[in-house]
């Protein structure tokens, strides 16, 4: 009954492979491709991979980038799944306008990060702050209802902007400070405490408004980078899309045997 969760981002793809659809499973072989790199997978190490019973994903990339992924699995016989952000999944209701224009890569992370919450004790509310190509800081309330969020530029497209919209800002990648003297360190710390910023004034909305201090948990692949300037404590869980992944995929093979 292995599961294959696959997260096609803005800029990489990953994958994992788990033994069964269900949170805590016990993971077989997982990896990540640049989106320019995915061509090879259905030859390459998905050739080597036992076939997996069932498959779930979640891709912010558009239609094309779809087909790329769908025509590496067709060595094996299993139906490509993708999840779409609705009005109610897993415990979470969505308030955004058109629940289904939210971005499915939130709406998956969020569902992970409200599995990881209850796990932890009472139901709180949660700020979820998502680091990769673009930045998410989502604010989800103590009954999971979804509130809202943030959507920033990531890192890199800060500071790509600021290049190609200046004449002298070409520099290395500097450090963070607090009180930057050179051009890179005030790129660095600029962006680092621009995003740092925004998520200090979503917690303080969140704590306002659910009058209950919320759960920090941050995720994505430049999560690491971004902590130690956050004005609160916040837990980093790499994993939060392929948790949700997992969560969706247990209530959806037991809401199908039911009937
Ligand atoms: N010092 C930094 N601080 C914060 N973010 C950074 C830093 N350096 C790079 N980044 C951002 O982190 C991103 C890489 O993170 P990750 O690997 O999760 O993203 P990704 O795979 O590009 O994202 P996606 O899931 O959107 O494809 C880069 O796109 C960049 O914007
Ligand atoms: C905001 C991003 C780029 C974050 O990865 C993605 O979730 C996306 O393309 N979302 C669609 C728009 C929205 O979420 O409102
Ligand atoms: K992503």
């Amino acid at each position: 009954m292995t599961f294959l969760a696959i997260d096609v981002g803005n800029t990489r793809l990953k994958w994992t492979l788990y033994e069964r659809p269900a949170p805590e499973a016990q993971v077989l072989a997982h990896g990540a491709e640049f989106l320019e790199q995915i061509d090879r997978l259905g030859e390459g190490v998905w050739a080597s991979q036992p076939e997996p019973t069932t498959m779930l994903g979640c891709i912010v990339a558009g239609q094309a980038v779809k087909h790329r992924v769908q025509e590496q699995m067709e060595g094996w016989s299993v139906e490509p799944r993708w999840v779409v952000a609705s009005e109610a999944e897993a415990g979470l209701t969505n308030g955004y306008d058109y629940p289904s224009r939210l971005g499915a890569d939130r709406w998956v992370a969020m569902i992970g990060a409200r599995h990881h919450m209850l796990r932890r004790g009472p139901p709180r509310p949660i700020l979820l702050v998502m680091v990769g190509t673009a930045v998410t800081v989502e604010a989800i309330d103590q009954h999971g209802r979804y509130l809202g969020g943030l959507i920033l530029p990531g890192h890199g497209i800060m500071l790509r902007a600021l290049e190609s919209g200046t004449a002298g800002l070409h520099v290395p990648t500097g450090d963070v400070c607090e009180f930057p003297t050179n051009t890179s360190d005030g790129l660095t710390s600029g962006g680092t405490f621009a995003i740092a910023g925004a998520c200090e004034r979503m917690f303080q909305h969140l704590f306002k408004r659910c009058a209950a201090e919320p759960l920090c948990l941050m995720t994505g692949g430049a999560g690491w980078k971004m902590l130690p300037a956050m004005t609160r404590p916040f837990e980093l869980i790499e994993s939060m899309i392929f948790d949700g992944l997992l969560v969706i995929a247990r209530e959806r093979s037991e809401m199908a045997s039911r009937f």
